[in-house]
């Protein structure tokens, strides 16, 4: 049987803006186990990122539960907020890593001492982050900082600083949007490996239709109601 990583139940979300109600995710239910990849598509607007940033507690939902390792975070016993967003920040910071379209690097730090920095606050050793950003194809790029290089070469940045920081679960959205298609499928490459490696959990939302049949699971948002 398979470890379960991540289970999701009875998940709503809409936004709102003046008078109308936009429903986004409507009773989404969704399980990973260890070892599993996961790709989201649908059309643009259908939720793929909304989703992703509920799944690492940058975004509420209205209503669900939402299990990651022996964390659970219910609507319907809500806990102090600012204890679940602790609850949070500790698995964002050494079990989920995340991938989003704007890379989240320190522009202070160069590429390397972001994904050293990525390492070490997550309780790993820093030895090998050079190691990933050569794999990544940015190992040339260590010295630079984020505003002297390419959106693609910092989203290898991105994957590497989370590759650096071995979590259980990794959600990335469009990790290869910006590449070319040669670097998007060594990227891809590298992506898989590490997670079969690890034994990590991946999701990924994407509009790569072969992309996503890479991935163990498929769940497509794009039937999901949009008023
Ligand atoms: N903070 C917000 N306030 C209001 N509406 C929002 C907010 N964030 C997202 N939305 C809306 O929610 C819907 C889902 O957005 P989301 O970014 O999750 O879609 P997506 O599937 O990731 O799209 P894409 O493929 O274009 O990245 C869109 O209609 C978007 O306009």
């Amino acid at each position: 049987m398979v470890d379960l990583l991540l289970a999701v139940r009875g998940l709503n979300k809409q936004f709102r803006s003046g008078t109308q109600s936009v429903s986004v995710l409507s009773d989404l239910s969704l399980q990973l186990g260890r070892g599993e990849s996961l790709a989201l598509t649908g059309r643009s607007g259908s939720g793929k990122s909304t989703l992703l940033n509920i799944l690492c507690g940058l975004e509420k939902p209205d209503a669900g539960r939402i299990q990651v390792l022996e964390e659970v975070f219910d609507s319907r016993k809500p806990a102090g907020s600012r204890q679940a967003e602790a609850r949070w920040a500790a698995l964002r910071r050494r079990q989920i890593g995340v991938v989003f379209q704007e890379a989240n690097l320190m522009p202070a730090l160069s590429l390397l001492d972001n994904v050293r920095l990525r390492a070490r606050l997550a309780g790993q050793a820093d030895d090998k982050c050079e190691d990933w950003m050569e794999r990544l194809g940015i190992g040339e790029l260590a010295d630079r900082y984020p505003d002297q290089v390419s959106g693609g070469q910092r989203q290898r940045a991105a994957l590497a600083m989370v590759f650096a920081m071995k979590p259980a679960l990794i959600l990335a959205d469009e990790p290869t949007g910006s590449l070319d298609r040669h670097t998007a499928e060594a990227v891809t490459r590298q992506l898989f490996d590490l997670q079969a490696r690890h034994g990590c959990g991946l999701i990924l939302a994407t509009h790569d239709a072969e992309l996503a049949t890479r991935c163990n699971h498929h769940l497509d948002l794009g039937h999901q109601p949009e008023t």
